[in-house]
């Protein structure tokens, strides 16, 4: 047995599950989603229920993982920067062969074991950004609560990325679709850099996981 897997920690999981890559670059691609319990903000908003968790032991977490085709993990939660022993279970995945993708709020730094990072900073948590956040990744996802555009602007200076995109707002089943198109085209009209596109949450328009 390897070694790590004789201490076999525990990690607060809310559920492991396969589906699509519902937003942002990777929108279609088959993926395993680990959802982390525990976050380091409370956005109003939030669609996850990340206070609702279990223990699962690593060795259950790989088990359930395996039992799934996709070759991509979305490690996601909830905030998974904040788990004290991610490192160890990213190794595992990473032996398995994975390609391992996560969401984050992009306050703490990510694990060197990721090679996909989709940064979703929070416009309501402005001024932790503005302190410290991560400085990269590969897509920068903002969603549209109330007016973002200054907030927009700030992270394109604070954070390098590939896409920049911008999310219409879900609460009760209602995506605040004009107010984000509307937002969108003031960033884009200036021609400045980046080009701010549109990710809508499509997993939840056509009802999957
Ligand atoms: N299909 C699907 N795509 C997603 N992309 C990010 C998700 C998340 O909750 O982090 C998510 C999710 O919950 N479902
Ligand atoms: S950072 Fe994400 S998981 Fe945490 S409260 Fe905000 S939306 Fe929810
Ligand atoms: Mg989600």
């Amino acid at each position: 047995m390897r070694s790590e897997l004789i201490s076999n920690p525990r990690y607060p999981i809310v559920e492991i599950f396969e589906s699509l890559q519902g937003e942002g670059a990777n929108t279609g691609m088959p993926s395993i989603f680990i959802r982390f319990g525990k976050c380091n903000l409370a956005c109003p908003w939030c669609d996850t229920d990340y206070q609702r968790f279990e223990p699962m032991a690593l060795a259950e977490i790989l088990e359930k993982v395996r039992s799934f085709s996709a070759k991509n993990i979305i490690i996601t939660g909830g905030e998974p920067t904040i788990q004290p022993k991610i490192v160890l279970l990213l190794d595992c995945l990473k032996a398995e062969g994975y390609f391992l993708a996560i969401e984050t709020n992009g306050l703490k730094p990510v694990p060197p074991q990721i090679d996909y990072i989709a940064v979703s900073p929070k416009a309501l948590y402005s001024r932790q950004y503005g302190r410290r956040c991560i400085g990269s990744a590969d897509e920068v996802r903002i969603v549209a609560d109330g007016d973002v555009i200054e907030f927009c602007r700030q992270i394109e200076t604070k954070i390098k990325a590939r896409h920049y995109y911008l999310s219409p707002c879900e609460k009760g089943g209602e995506m605040n679709l004009l107010e984000t198109l509307t937002q969108l085209g003031i960033l884009n009209q200036a021609r400045q850099q980046p080009h701010w596109q549109l990710s809508i949450q499509t997993h939840k328009l056509i009802g999957i996981a």
